[in-house]
């Protein structure tokens, strides 16, 4: 495995993320089920050992983005519901069937087109379907009643080969203090299940943000994501109902330490120059491993002191400038706690203009997962 013989790691404490998910147990309410969002790799942090330390928490099933990753969990033995959130190409219906697996649906279109190749494939099995409602998020889902209406009533038919499985819509401010397009969305939510005479098993509006900070509206099931990971979904706007703890840390050891005269300078482009003799530590972490050339003037933690990353991100390696000298091998902490100091994801993704969900995900496969539990 690429990456196996390397000392920079992602370190993923499960148990953080086991209490992320019991905290949030505790606090819906009883009958809401908890289905883990472990997308994009559990946001980076390993689909298959999060959903296994979520199981073991009280999730009750999962949510993805692609059938792909609803394969993985089911090949990794998985036997919970798996709700794939974006829409899946029809061709692919016999399989999703055949894997028990749900889908989210947005069109009576793709509902004819599936049947008709469920049916060419004499598939028996039923294909379960949570019906999207685009309630202002404007990326998938049915719009009107009207469309919604037909969409049920072709799911109902006797001879349907779906499964009416859920009903769900996604809002796209439940992480901001103004709540006004919240509100907005909700009365289309309304509005459109109004429609429905008889809801499916699970009815589902939730995210984090959504379970954190408007938890009238749960439905029957949340999809919780980056909260189980330990982060804000608001970043700093709002703080959570209980603590979040983060479960991810980034750490690598120096592999070359050298004294810098001054006005020597370092990394490409010459962009820094020493203005005094200074020590330089080379850190093996780079933009291939998903640690932003933006990041160049930021910070890591090494013997508990902020040393500043000095000159460009390689794709690589970076250098940075330590507080006095420090043996090669020494621990340099990108993510996580050292000694009195912390450097957060959400730190990363404010110096580079983004959002922590951004940085997790796009640590990339090269950097070896750790598991702590
Ligand atoms: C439909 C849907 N439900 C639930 C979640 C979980 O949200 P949470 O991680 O905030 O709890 C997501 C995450 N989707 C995305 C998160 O960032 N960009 C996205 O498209 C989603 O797209």
């Amino acid at each position: 495995v690429i990456g196996e013989h390397r000392h920079t790691q992602v370190t993923v404490d499960l148990q953080a993320i086991k209490t992320n998910i019991s905290n949030e147990m505790a606090q819906k309410d009883e009958l809401t089920e908890l289905w883990a969002v472990v997308k994009a790799n559990g946001y980076g942090h390993g689909i298959i050992q999060v959903a296994q330390a979520a199981k073991e928490a009280g999730a009750t099933g999962f949510c993805v983005a692609i059938l792909d990753e609803a394969l993985a969990l089911r090949a990794a033995g998985f036997a919970e519901p798996i709700l794939v959130l974006g829409i899946t190409e029809p061709e692919y219906a016999p399989l999703v069937a055949e894997k028990d697996i749900s889908l989210a649906v947005g069109t009576q279109d793709w509902l004819t087109t599936a049947a008709a190749i469920l049916a060419a494939n004499q598939v028996t099995t039923p294909l379960h379907v949570h019906l999207a409602l685009d309630t202002g998020m404007g990326r998938i889902g049915f719009q009107t009643p009207e469309e919604l209406a037909t969409a049920v009533t072709t799911l109902r038919q006797p001879q349907s080969p779906f499964d009416f499985e859920g009903i769900f819509t996604h809002f796209a401010t439940a992480d901001q203090a103004d709540d006004t397009y919240f509100t907005h969305q909700l009365n289309n939510w309304k509005h459109l299940i109004a429609v429905v005479d008889e809801l499916p098993r699970y009815v589902h509006v939730s995210n984090s943000a959504t379970s954190l900070w408007h938890q009238a509206c749960n439905g029957n099931m949340v999809r919780f994501g980056v909260a189980l990971y330990g982060l804000n979904p608001s970043g700093r706007e709002l703080s959570a109902p209980y603590p979040l703890q983060p479960a991810l840390s980034l750490t690598a050891r120096l592999t070359f330490v050298k004294r810098l005269a001054r006005g020597k300078s370092v990394s490409y482009g010459a962009t820094y120059t020493a203005a005094q003799d200074e020590w330089i530590g080379t850190v093996p972490i780079g933009y291939a491993d998903g640690y932003e050339r933006r990041l160049q003037g930021f910070h890591v933690l090494v013997d508990g002191e902020f040393c500043e990353i000095v000159g460009r991100v390689c794709m690589d390696q970076l250098m940075v400038r330590l507080p006095h000298e420090v043996p090669v091998g020494a621990k340099v902490t990108l993510v996580g706690t050292d000694g009195a100091r912390t450097i957060s994801l959400q730190d990363i993704a404010d110096y580079c203009g983004t959002i922590h969900y951004e940085i997790a995900c796009g640590l990339a496969p090269r950097v070896p997962r750790v598991y702590i539990d």
